[in-house]
């Protein structure tokens, strides 16, 4: 048995389609009539509207139902998931981070929180280009299983592997986090570049000098340059800066049009970059972009003045 906490996109299309492939999962929702809704209808009208439930697949408000089994996966958003997870109490199976970020109270990466809450459990963290939509109907996704534990790691991408859903395998878990962390950022940059009318060619440069802080970054907290080069870092900054169906992208949309955006909408690259910028200035570590979608975000400046900050800035090597 596979258990999944949280029944928002991600988590209810890992769900669904880990379940495809005939094996029991488990998907346990915080919230009780959503609850019983999925349960009765088979789909999940609040996000997936589209994508029947499998056979296999069990929908449960009994948290202790997912505390053993082959793996966890933790499918909540980054700075609710210290809370989220503590609610577990013991558990006998690997801990998978499904999301993106930077916690703002500590600075902390998905796998680093998890082993701060639960001391001693088994961590690893799933990430890399895919919209939850796109798995939830089988189309073909590839993404990085990143654990520290070389053996821990080859037995989750191996059960966590199906027809539609490819994934690759590294121990470098600081770059998968960083790299799933980072692009949300640069997405919300790319999507302010296109909603202020600035062009392709604007949103080609975002994404390129974008890398070029997370490589940065990467380097000085030891991540591998390919694991960043790879479908957590490169390959999902190519997703979330083109792709409309970003939510990160979208936010930038609005920015760049100065126009409102919902609240409730999950978008990570926003404390994301806020808990970036905090560590970055503490190191002395030059972020400009991850800098202006702070403010960006924080309302202290506008798109017209960041642009100016940005093309203004001394000449230099590349
Ligand atoms: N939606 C997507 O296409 C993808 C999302 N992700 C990542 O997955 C993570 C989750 O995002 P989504 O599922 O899209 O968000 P979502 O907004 O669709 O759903 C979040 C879910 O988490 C639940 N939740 C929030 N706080 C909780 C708590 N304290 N305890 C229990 N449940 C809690 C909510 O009730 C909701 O069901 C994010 O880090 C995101 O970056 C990664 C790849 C694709
Ligand atoms: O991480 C994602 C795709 O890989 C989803 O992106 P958004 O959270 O911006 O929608």
């Amino acid at each position: 048995m596979i258990g999944i906490m949280g029944a928002g996109a991600f988590g209810t299309a890992l769900a669904i389609a880990l379940a495809k492939t005939g094996q029991p999962v488990t998907l346990w929702c915080r919230n009780a009539d959503q609850a019983q809704d999925m349960a009765k209808l088979r789909f999940n009208r609040a996000y997936l509207p589209d994508a029947p439930f499998p056979e296999t697949l069990e929908i449960t408000q009994d948290i202790h139902r997912i505390t053993s089994g082959t793996a966890l996966l933790v499918a909540v958003p980054l700075q609710s998931m210290r809370s989220a997870v503590a609610q577990l109490g013991r558990v006998d199976t690997p801990l998978v981070a499904c999301c993106k970020g930077i916690e703002l109270t500590t600075g902390l990466g998905p796998i680093r929180v998890l082993e701060d809450a639960l001391p001693g459990i088994t961590t690893a963290i799933l990430t890399g280009p895919s919209f939850a939509a796109d798995i939830a109907i089988g189309r073909p996704t590839a993404l990085t299983l990143a654990c520290a534990d070389a053996t821990t790691g080859a037995a989750l991408q191996s059960a966590l592997t199906t027809p539609t859903l490819r994934l690759y395998r590294t121990t470098d878990t600081i770059g998968a986090e960083l790299g799933g962390a980072l692009k949300n950022v640069m997405a919300i940059a790319c999507g302010a570049v296109i909603g202020a009318g600035l062009g392709d060619s604007a949103r080609a440069a975002t994404m390129t000098r974008g890398f070029a802080e997370m490589q940065r970054i990467g380097t000085i907290f030891g991540a591998r340059t390919d694991t960043l080069a790879g479908l957590s870092g490169l390959g999902d900054l190519a997703l979330t800066c083109t792709s409309d169906l970003s939510r990160n992208y979208q936010l930038g949309l609005s920015l760049g049009r100065e126009e409102i955006f919902d609240p409730k909408i999950t978008v990570e690259g926003a404390a994301t970059a806020k808990a970036m910028s905090t560590i970055a200035r503490q190191r002395g570590i030059d972020l400009p972009i991850t800098e202006t979608v702070t403010r960006l975000v924080e309302g202290s400046t506008t798109i017209k003045d960041a642009i100016e900050t940005l093309m203004t800035r001394p000449l230099k090597e590349e």
